[in-house]
């Protein structure tokens, strides 16, 4: 045989020198080179065996034999240990009969003690340095297809745990957000059991989760005891395992309570926003070994992704919650007050119509209640979460009216600077209340119409059709029949709102509901201004029925809000109201009504008689107190700045307070 095989040895260089772009680099680059050196020197077979833990074990072999399972275990029980030990220990090629053995120095495995080429086959003299210099070339090249190994390994990681922390996003409770987490951590880092412990500052404990449940109870351990504790202060990953650890440093408590046996461990910090620890990433029993630094770094990977995650849904959450807290406030502001028939008739109405898309047209005087009405039906829909925008029609210019409502695209008009979006498109998905729909241009109308028509709008100086879903909710205070019958409202426009029409009676026709609304009011109010022990005295009451309310239920509420913040004493009486004389109303039908039996001059007089009381009075107060105005509020049981308020009103001079 000539010494050198041209073919074999272009095939073994080839083989030494291509590092394989796989998954399994490693193993395949082994295999190919093994497979080299057997064929070039023309031997049985050639193994790779590695010293691990003071034991040979085969890593890779090229032979007859094959390289399933069974055949390297029983060519491990035939390794000539002795002659392995010799060529190792002396680092010298050692040949006996017909195996030769090849030590490799030490190796890029940082487990790895030491390897060595076992062959199996017959090398003559020449040809020992030649296998000998090949071996090392292996032994070189085998740091980097490692080092490429575990590059691709990272990345593959990394996309992994990229995806999972997507799937985190979509959890909704956390509950199930840690247990997909720790779920994730078992899968990438082959463990029996992962575990968070979120730290409890303000209690200096770590509460695991997902439910590790002890009798029932969560798992808490100290925030300053065993390992975990350890990463909590030191914020660096921690090993421990059965083999070579300390055994004190685990919990065995827990174990036993678990039922559970901990045999390898690693625990790394969870650090979020602005550096901040969230808690400790725990995963136990690694499926076939301890855990190495690259499980540390995998596990400090996903930690981040984790403390993101955790973060995330804890902002969710809260917004979910204060999002509610605005929800509920929000509706609360439609809660329609009263018990007279047409008012629970409205709120009937309201209930049934919410549960559709209907268009609705509410009729009333102004003050009585339309917006009210409005947002009752909105908050009630299935649209309570979207927007409810209101749109007064009357202070719309019919130049600006096109751009308010549909919106315009940037430079459609001298002053358009950007593209602004309208009320129809803000409205998206909730509900646009178009109050004193009478008052809009027929050019306007004209523009309404198509779009209830096409739910499509067009930008102003747009092109683009943009679909809209908004439920539309439309008032007037003006006779539509009339305007129509002028030429002043589109029949066709008034049709297509009117599907389902509402009337709010004015406030001096709901009889006593005038005292429910005002005692609703005066509770919100007496709060707000600090005087919870406030009441209506009898006059109010009796005057209150009998006033004819021009500005129905809104003036009512001016009425009483300025009562709660201005007037003395603990009871609102008729004069604090500051109703307008002229309209008592005299033709009052109440029992209350009957009481007062004043006429209207007679009340004009107690108005001014009591405001000249007040002034005396107030002045009184400031002067016993040698002018001193917070000693005055005091004394008159006001707030400073709603004494100040309440001589505005009066007409008194401030300026000397
Ligand atoms: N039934 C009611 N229960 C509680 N508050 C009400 C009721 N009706 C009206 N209000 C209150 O009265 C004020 C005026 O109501 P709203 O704005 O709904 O009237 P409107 O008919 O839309 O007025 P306008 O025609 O002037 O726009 C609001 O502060 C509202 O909260």
């Amino acid at each position: 045989m000539s010494l050198v095989n041209a073919e074999g040895a272009a095939d073994l260089l080839g083989a030494l020198l291509d590092i394989p772009d796989t998954q399994d680099a490693r193993s395949r680059y082994l295999s190919n080179v093994l497979t080299g050196f057997r064929d070039f020197f023309a031997v049985q077979s050639v193994t790779f065996v590695l010293g691990r833990d003071g034991r040979w074990e085969v890593d890779a072999t090229a032979g007859t034999t094959g390289e399933s399972g069974d055949s390297m275990r029983s060519l491990a029980n035939t390794l000539p240990l002795t002659q392995i030990s010799e060529a190792v220990d002396t680092g010298r090629i050692s040949v006996d009969d017909d195996v030769c053995v090849v030590p490799l120095s030490e190796g890029p495995d940082s487990a790895r003690q030491s390897a060595a080429l076992v062959i199996h086959g017959a090398i003559d003299r020449a040809r020992q340095d030649m296998i000998g210099d090949a071996a090392a070339w292996m032994n070189r090249m085998l740091v980097h297809v490692e080092a490429s190994q575990n590059h691709r390994r990272r990345i593959e990681q990394q996309n992994l745990v990229l995806e999972a922390s997507a799937r985190w996003q979509q959890s909704e409770s956390d509950e199930a957000l840690l247990k997909a987490i720790a779920d994730t951590a078992c899968q990438l880092l082959h463990c029996e059991r992962a575990s968070i412990f979120l730290w409890d500052r303000r209690r200096g404990v770590l509460v695991g989760r997902p439910a590790l449940g002890i009798n029932g109870q969560t798992l808490e351990v100290p925030d300053n005891a065993g390992i975990v504790g350890e990463v909590l202060r030191t914020r660096k990953p921690c090993f421990w395992t059965d083999k070579s650890d300390k055994e004190n440093r685990v919990n065995r408590n827990i174990d036993a309570s678990l039922n559970f046996q901990t045999r390898s461990l690693l625990a790394v910090p969870m650090v979020g926003e602005r550096d901040q620890v969230l808690g400790v990433f725990e995963v136990i029993n690694h499926q076939h070994d301890s855990f190495a630094d690259a499980d540390a770094a995998l596990l400090t990977d996903l930690a981040v992704h984790a403390a993101v995650a955790i973060t995330s849904l804890r902002v969710k959450t809260k917004l979910a919650k204060s999002r509610d807290r605005l929800l509920k406030d929000a509706a609360s502001s439609s809660v329609m007050i009263g018990q007279h028939a047409t008012i629970r008739a409205v709120r009937e109405n309201a209930s049934k119509v919410a549960q559709s898309d209907l268009a609705v047209l509410i009729r009333g005087d102004n003050g009585t209640g339309k917006e009210v009405v409005a947002r009752n039906i909105h908050f009630q829909s299935e649209r309570r979460e979207g927007p409810f925008i209101a749109v007064n029609c009357a202070a719309l210019v019919e130049s600006l009216l096109e751009s308010e409502l549909f919106g315009h695209e940037e430079g459609a008009f001298t002053d358009a600077r950007r593209t602004r979006v309208g009320q129809f498109e803000a409205a998206s998905g909730g509900t646009l209340f178009l109050d004193e729909i009478g008052d809009m241009s027929l050019a306007g109308q004209a523009k309404l119409l198509r779009v209830l028509e096409e739910k499509v709008i067009v930008r102003v100086g747009g092109t683009q059709t943009i679909p809209v879903d908004v439920r539309v909710i439309a008032a007037t205070n003006q006779p539509l029949e009339d305007l129509i019958r002028n030429q002043r409202f589109r029949e066709d426009l008034f049709f297509r709102l009117n599907v389902v029409p509402m009337n709010l009676p004015r406030l001096v026709d709901r009889g006593e509901d005038v005292l429910i609304l005002a005692e609703h009011f005066l509770k919100q109010f007496r709060y707000e201004a600090g005087r919870v022990d406030l009441k209506l005295a009898d006059d109010a009451k009796v005057g209150m029925l009998r006033y004819s309310w021009p500005g129905n239920v809104r003036e009512l509420r001016n009425a009483m809000e300025r009562a709660c913040y201005l007037s003395t004493g603990d009871e609102i009486s008729l004069p604090d109201l500051g109703l307008r004389g002229g309209q008592i109303n005299s033709r009052g039908g109440s029992s209350m009504n009957r009481l007062l039996d004043a006429g209207n001059g007679e009340l004009d007089r107690l108005t001014e008689a009591t405001r000249e009381f007040q002034i005396r009075h107030i002045n009184g107060v400031i002067e016993s107190v040698g002018g001193n105005m917070t000693a005055a509020a005091e004394k008159l049981g006001l707030h400073r700045s709603n004494l100040y308020r309440k001589m505005r009103q009066l007409g008194m001079s401030t300026s000397g307070g």
